[in-house]
């Protein structure tokens, strides 16, 4: 795929998007998440890129939610579904569903849609959900402990280019080798001709290391289960909770992960910490060792009387000689007890055995008092301790690099499903709370079977592929009362038709409704209702209510939007069903004076009816747009069923072909029953 060939991605996006490892993978599969690491684009973006990429796939103009309130309601729709995600990666992952007049689009989100709803949502695996992430870049791995050393410059510039984490040195001849063996714990030789060198240290000859750097460097392909250890754990966790199938022995993928500390070393190995303490603790112990050593020999000598001929004396004196020759003279079987303790204590402390023979050198065979290690052997301890360590931590990082190498493919699907279940388990849990159902959309049938292509000869479901609305028991879950108390609507529409209603009926709420149910329906996902049956539109319109009359200009210009909008229906007489739309408007007369706009949306509705399209006006005029209107126009109402405790009891689902009552009319008809007055009984009769 070409970058630059998806809508929107211009030469500089794709420049950004070329850093990333995989980025057609992560487009084709609206990999939000990775594509946000690119450089320089935003969460935003790259949910816009995503959806552009599926977009082309699916020949998709875009420009469904054609208004600013379809838009704000299709935000709604997908917020209700995120807030039901537990990782940030299912939140962003479900930017890429959207509102598409495409049947194929639509119809590969309701497979997906489908399973989802299959799923249950349960605790466990929601718990487990939230430790996993996608997995990262490891970070650049720097290892000390090895070189790589050449005596050829080009195979030098080579052997950076392959294996940047150690560093490479350059060698005339053996004797350099052998020197650099004593700096590092290993060296790598690349030339031939150091075949059969006998050098101290781990100095190997290795011509073809570059061939196989994980050889070298274990650390590489550590690195990546180092930095994802914790998220790949929870990635094992969900599966185990949520049953799922794994491509890989769980078990086997868990202990070798256990051996992986944090800091990408091996652990759990007695030898390695034996080695690691030993060289951690060399000092105290070297220093414990004298200490006791000192104390036996202090001992010694205070216990001790020492009978010294004048001779003896006498030369000691004039020659200016130390204790030490008296010393070694009078208590060399002392001195040597208290070496010997010295040495047996650093061994045994530190736990040493194939350094035994250097750590007795720390402690010399000539008496001194007090006792003095010999510095050089214990740094000497030190090298040897240090490289043995370092030798061992390379094997065992070498043995767990090779135990987890088949597993990494395994590991990256882990955490993909986990991922994705919990993108399936936010729709779930989205129908669950809020009782969808999957709707018939475009004649296609909740199960993904069209209408018109019925294997089994099965009666097409009636009116399955018409155009227009039928929604029966719809809820909105964006209403301003908690669900449970929510009402159940029942509202059909075919072509247009005008929505009356008493105050605060609910006029505004069904639009809302009816605008949610198709968004979802047109997104490929369930609606709140018992059933629905959603005729597929290319666009929607929704125009929420302006608030207040306009100005001259802002007038003018709603105008001509509605204008553009019948004019873009007009643009295809042979209005197929592709090309359908559906326009919601919420009282239009509020943006000039009533009787003008009862003209005007009386115009306007015509013109849509004429041109197939679906349209609820949701008007306090219906009266005075039909007396306006040329053709037949249905008029529905939501209907007072009367006054109860001052309060209106309305029925939410407008009934069809009848003009509601207005809440005056019905305070005037509650005043003429209860009063004696003629007044009320004439002012009612106004009404009729
Ligand atoms: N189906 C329903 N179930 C429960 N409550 C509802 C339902 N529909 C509407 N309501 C309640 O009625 C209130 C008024 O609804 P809405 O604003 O839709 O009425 P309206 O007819 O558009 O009002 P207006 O006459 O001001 O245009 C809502 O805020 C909500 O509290």
């Amino acid at each position: 795929m070409e970058l630059e060939s998806v809508s929107g991605v211009g030469e500089k996006t794709a420049a950004a998007l070329a850093e990333l490892d995989d980025p057609e993978r992560a487009l084709r599969e609206g990999d939000v998440a990775t594509l946000a690491q690119a450089p320089g684009i935003s969460e935003g973006r790259a949910a816009r890129i995503a959806r552009a990429a599926i977009r082309d796939e699916h020949d998709d103009p875009g420009g469904w939610a054609a208004t600013s309130r379809a838009r704000e309601i299709y935000r709604d729709a997908l917020g209700l579904i995120q807030d039901r995600t537990v990782t940030d990666y299912a939140r962003k992952r479900l930017e890429t569903i959207y509102p598409s007049g495409v049947p194929e689009r639509i119809e590969s989100v309701r497979e997906r849609a489908r399973a989802a709803m299959e799923r249950e949502p349960d605790d466990a695996v929601l718990e487990a959900l939230a430790g996993v992430e996608p997995l990262a870049d490891p970070s650049d791995v720097r290892v000390r402990d090895r070189c790589l050393a050449t005596t050829d410059a080009e195979r030098y510039a080579e052997a950076q280019a392959a294996i940047p984490e150690v560093t490479v040195e350059v060698v005339d001849d053996a004797r350099q080798l052998a020197e650099l063996g004593r700096s590092y714990a290993t060296v790598v030789a690349l030339d031939e001709s150091f075949a059969g060198l006998d050098v101290e240290g781990d100095v190997r000859v290795q011509p073809d290391a570059l061939e196989n750097p994980a050889d070298v460097v274990p650390e590489r392909p550590l690195a990546f289960f180092t930095r994802n250890r914790d998220r790949i754990r929870a990635a094992v966790a969900v599966h185990r909770v949520a049953d799922l199938d794994s491509p890989c022995d769980l078990d086997a993928l868990e202990s070798a992960l256990d051996r992986l500390a944090e800091d990408g070393s091996v652990r759990g190995d007695d030898e390695l910490d034996r080695l690691t303490v030993a060289v951690d603790d060399l000092d105290a112990a070297v220093s414990t060792a004298e200490s006791a050593a000192n104390d036996h020999l202090r001992a010694a000598i205070e216990e001790r009387d020492v009978t010294i001929e004048g001779t003896d004396l006498l030369s000691l004196v004039e020659r200016g000689a130390g204790v030490d020759s008296l010393l070694s003279r009078e208590l060399a079987d002392e001195y040597d007890a208290a070496i010997s303790k010295a040495r047996d204590r650093l061994i045994e402390t530190l736990g040493l055995t194939d350094t035994e023979a250097v750590a007795r050198r720390a402690f010399p065979d000539d008496p001194t008092y007090p006792v003095e290690h010999n510095e050089e052997a214990v740094s000497r301890l030190r090298e040897e301790l240090t490289a043995a360590r370092d030798q061992r931590a390379t094997r065992l990082k070498r043995e767990l690099a090779d135990d987890l190498a088949e597993m990494r493919g395994a590991a990256e699907s882990l955490v993909e499903t986990a991922l994705e279940l919990d993108v399936e388990l936010a729709i779930a849990r989205f129908a669950a709370d809020f009782d969808c159902t999957m709707p018939v959309v475009g004649g296609v049938e909740p199960e993904g079977r069209s209408a018109s292509e019925r294997s089994d000869g099965s009666e097409p479901r009636d009116g399955a592929d018409d155009p227009g609305f039928a929604i029966e028991g719809g809820r909105s879950p964006l209403l301003d009362v908690p669900f449970e108390a929510v009402e159940p609507v029942d509202y059909r529409v075919d072509g247009v038709a005008l929505l009356s209603g008493v105050n605060s009926g609910g006029k505004t709420s069904t639009l809302d409704l009816v605008a949610l149910v198709t968004t979802l329906a047109h997104m490929g996902l369930p609606v709140p209702a018992e059933s629905a049956r959603i005729g597929r539109v290319r666009e929607l319109h929704y125009h929420a209510k302006t608030q207040g009359t306009l100005d001259a200009g802002a007038f003018e210009a709603t105008l001509r939007d509605f204008g553009a909008l019948v004019a873009g229906v007009d643009e295809s007489p042979e209005a197929t069903r592709a090309d359908r739309v559906m326009v919601l408007v919420d009282e239009l007369e509020s943006i000039t004076e009533p009787g003008a706009a009862a003209t005007i949306v009386a115009g306007i509705l015509e013109a849509l009816a004429e041109r197939d399209a679906t349209g609820v006006f949701v008007s306090h005029l219906a009266g005075d747009i039909i007396d306006a209107a040329d053709a037949d126009l249905t008029v529905d109402g939501i209907q007072a069923e009367g006054l109860v405790d001052g309060e209106l009891r309305v029925n939410r689902s407008p009934v069809k072909g009848q003009l509601a009552r207005s809440t005056p009319e019905l305070i005037v008809e509650k005043l003429a029953d209860d009063s004696e007055s003629d007044f009320y009984g004439d002012l009612l009769g106004k009404f009729e």
